[in-house]
């Protein structure tokens, strides 16, 4: 099924997301799989478009698992479809986890997420892979029909029972999910960005506040900052310590680079002093902040590109 035989060895990164109806034991999972590393998850526009919620680092493979926000049959209308930006999350992944907890017979919210999988997926075979979770809850002979019942129900790429609460084939889960990463030179993402720097993430957030400031109607989703470098200036003295802070925003765009840094430059130094403000709050110390705007084209829609970003 794979194109990456395990005994290859080559290093494997790419995206992955769970899916399941509400209290399908998603998170769970995800924190049984991420181990300690839990990613940093901020409320704030940056991060809602995907969500990253933990690495998953083997010896030979990156597996990020990133949040499809509101994944669930809709109440009112059944049939209606899933929200645009679910869709483009699950477009955007390498493989897709649908957990179906075995503590439950299948039922509509599980076919409804199946019948719209299949929908979506139908183009871009992005592998899924059933996830049988809660296994803890039934016993072996109840897991085998709610094993049977998830392969009536849909045509996955694999089928893997776990428990998340007990650890049992956790492991297992992870490495059927790393199958379908493609190859990658390396890893995505260094393995402790996401876990040792909070401070990365809130300058990050901080610049792209002041950036959108004004201006957010004009630049809807298409600005991410990558906090590039933060380092203590040489040469001063302990008592005035200054931080040389570098970051990049990213817009899509040449018009959308013009937006930013408005004639002149002058938009720009307003969100450089605003967010340099921010910055020192949060330090609680001197910063000298340098912004740079750059265009990475078409970012929005490549996930290896969103990884670089920092998504
Ligand atoms: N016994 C058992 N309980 C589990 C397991 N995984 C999750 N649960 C429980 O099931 C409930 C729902 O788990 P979550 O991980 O919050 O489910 P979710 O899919 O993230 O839920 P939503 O956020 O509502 O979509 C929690 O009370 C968990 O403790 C498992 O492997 N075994």
């Amino acid at each position: 099924m794979s194109a990456n035989e395990p005994h290859e060895r080559e290093y494997v990164a790419g995206f992955a997301c769970l899916v399941g109806r509400p209290n399908a034991g998603k998170s769970t999972l995800t924190n049984a799989l991420v181990g300690s590393k839990v990613a940093i998850t901020s409320s704030k526009p940056q991060t809602t478009r995907h969500t990253i919620r933990g690495i998953v680092s083997g010896e030979h493979s990156q597996l990020i698992l990133v949040d499809t926000p509101g994944l669930h049959k809709p109440r009112t209308l059944l049939g209606e479809r899933l929200n645009d930006l679910v869709r483009e999350t699950l477009l955007e992944v390498d493989v897709i986890g649908f957990c179906l907890p075995a503590d439950q017979r299948i039922g509509p919210g599980d076919q409804f997420i199946a019948r719209e999988l299949a929908e979506i997926m139908g183009g871009r075979r992005t592998p899924v892979v059933a996830i049988a979770t809660k296994s803890d809850t039934v016993d072996r002979q109840r897991l085998a029909e709610h094993l049977i019942a998830i392969d009536r129900l849909g045509d996955w790429a694999a089928i893997v029972p776990c428990s998340a609460t007990r650890g049992d084939q956790v492991g297992e889960v992870a490495a059927v999910l790393a199958e379908h990463l493609p190859p990658s030179p390396g890893p995505l993402y260094p393995d402790d960005v996401l876990t040792d720097e909070p401070e990365l993430v809130m300058i990050a957030e901080l610049v792209r506040e002041a950036a959108l400031e004004g201006v957010r109607d004009e630049l809807p989703h298409s600005l991410a900052v990558v906090v590039d470098e933060v380092v203590p200036r040489e040469g001063r003295s302990p008592d005035h310590p200054l931080l040389d802070v570098r970051v990049n925003v990213f817009v899509e765009r040449d018009s959308q680079k013009a937006i930013v840094i408005g004639r002149g430059g002058s938009r720009l130094r307003e969100v450089g002093t605003t967010a340099r403000r921010g910055i020192e709050g949060l330090l609680g110390q001197r910063v000298h902040l340098d912004l740079h705007v750059k265009v990475a084209k078409d970012w929005q829609r490549d996930p290896k590109q969103l990884g670089r970003l920092g998504f």
